[in-house]
């Protein structure tokens, strides 16, 4: 009997999109299956990781830099090889891109892998109906992600009209003819969609599959070095202290941050009584929320936030959010949550 093949599915999206969430999402609800899951982070805290880790049958992360930046494949290959062996019962990998990576690199890494127990199994791009046309304007390269997808993934249609959805959708329809596109709400998309539940032989056919040609062309139009790519002249700073934050330095911090700062995710903790569980942050553009959950029985309570934009400050960033350390939580007053509870969401 030929042996079976794992699809590699690579998860793209620019960043804030909801990959993670969407990541999660198959991952609850992947019945029988079994997912392996690689997820690059931007910055070298890893937030993305952290959020799938528990969830996943077997992960392996790849912090701090774009994966499609990587010189050779060797790194890739080796977290494939660990997935994709027998013992490992892995059904499917999934590739979680950074926020700010090139897809068809990360295509191509897979492509060229030596590995034979594995088998390209698409492009799933993943995009913010609320953000897509502002994002669009500034980062033209995402209609060529589109361009290249096998699965679209509008994500967010909660946060849009009717109206703005039948605009989105007819504009994703020429931005990838005969491509389809599947709006959804936190990710929850039918995992059937990206692979088969079991049986799963017939599903690396019905994914189509690009070819080096068609990789190749579609490089042609753009440059080869990594001034093409999106996260040229984007750049992170991470934060991380295991001192309480304080609540209103922090809501000023994050209600002043700049333009060009289109991310902040990481947790909080704050050391005023009565809200001292674990606040998941995420802003994406001018979205803000926090979500409250209890921190896991072994998880020291500390505070992790990346924080990823163009244009950005980094020592500005660095001062301001080191200003809003709480040195004396002890002081800090109910009244000093307010802030952040406006934008909780449990
Ligand atoms: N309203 C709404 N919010 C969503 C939806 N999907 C994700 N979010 C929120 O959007 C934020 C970012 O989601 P993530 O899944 O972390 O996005 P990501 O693409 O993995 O982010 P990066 O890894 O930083 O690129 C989180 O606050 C999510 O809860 C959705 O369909 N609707």
């Amino acid at each position: 009997m030929a042996k079976r093949q794992i699809p590699v599915i690579v998860l793209a999206g620019f960043l804030g999109s909801g990959k993670t969430t969407l990541l999660n999402h198959l991952l609850s609800r992947s019945g029988g299956s079994r997912i392996g899951a690689i997820v690059n982070d931007f910055g070298s805290i890893e937030i993305d990781a952290m959020s799938v880790a528990g969830q996943v049958d077997s992960m392996v992360s790849l912090g701090n830099g774009c994966l499609c930046c990587a010189v050779d494949t060797s790194e890739l290959d080796v977290f494939l090889d660990r997935l994709a062996r027998p013992a490992a019962r892995i059904d499917v990998i999934v590739i979680e891109a950074s926020g700010l990576a090139e897809p068809q690199e990360i295509i191509r890494m897979i492509l060229a892998s030596d590995n034979k127990s594995i088998v390209y199994g698409g492009l799933v791009e993943v995009v913010d109906a609320a953000e897509f046309d502002a994002t669009r304007e500034r980062h033209p390269e995402l209609d060529r992600h589109v361009g290249i997808a096998d699965l679209v993934v509008l994500n967010k249609a909660d946060r849009i009209g009717d109206e703005a959805r039948e605009d989105l959708l007819a504009t994703l329809a020429a931005l990838a003819p005969g491509t389809p596109v599947v709006p959804a709400s936190y990710g929850r998309v039918d995992p059937e969609f990206l692979f088969d539940r079991k049986p799963r032989e017939e599903r690396v056919e019905a994914i189509r599959q690009l070819s080096f040609e068609d990789l190749c062309a579609a490089d042609e139009d753009h440059e080869q070095d990594h001034h093409g790519h999106l996260h040229a002249g984007y750049e992170s700073v991470e934060f991380a202290s295991d001192e309480p934050m304080h609540p209103r330095r922090l809501m000023d911090f994050l209600d002043s941050r700049p333009k060009g700062l289109y991310r902040v995710k990481g947790f909080v903790h704050f050391g005023v009584a009565g809200h001292r569980q674990k606040f998941t942050l995420h802003a994406v553009g001018d979205f803000l929320r926090f979500y409250p959950s209890p921190w896991a029985r072994s998880e020291k309570r500390a505070t992790r936030l990346v924080m990823i934009g163009s244009g950005i400050d980094a020592r500005a960033l660095r001062d301001g959010i080191e200003a809003c350390r709480d040195t004396a939580p002890q002081e800090t007053g109910d009244h000093s949550m307010w802030g952040v509870l406006r934008y909780a969401q449990s």
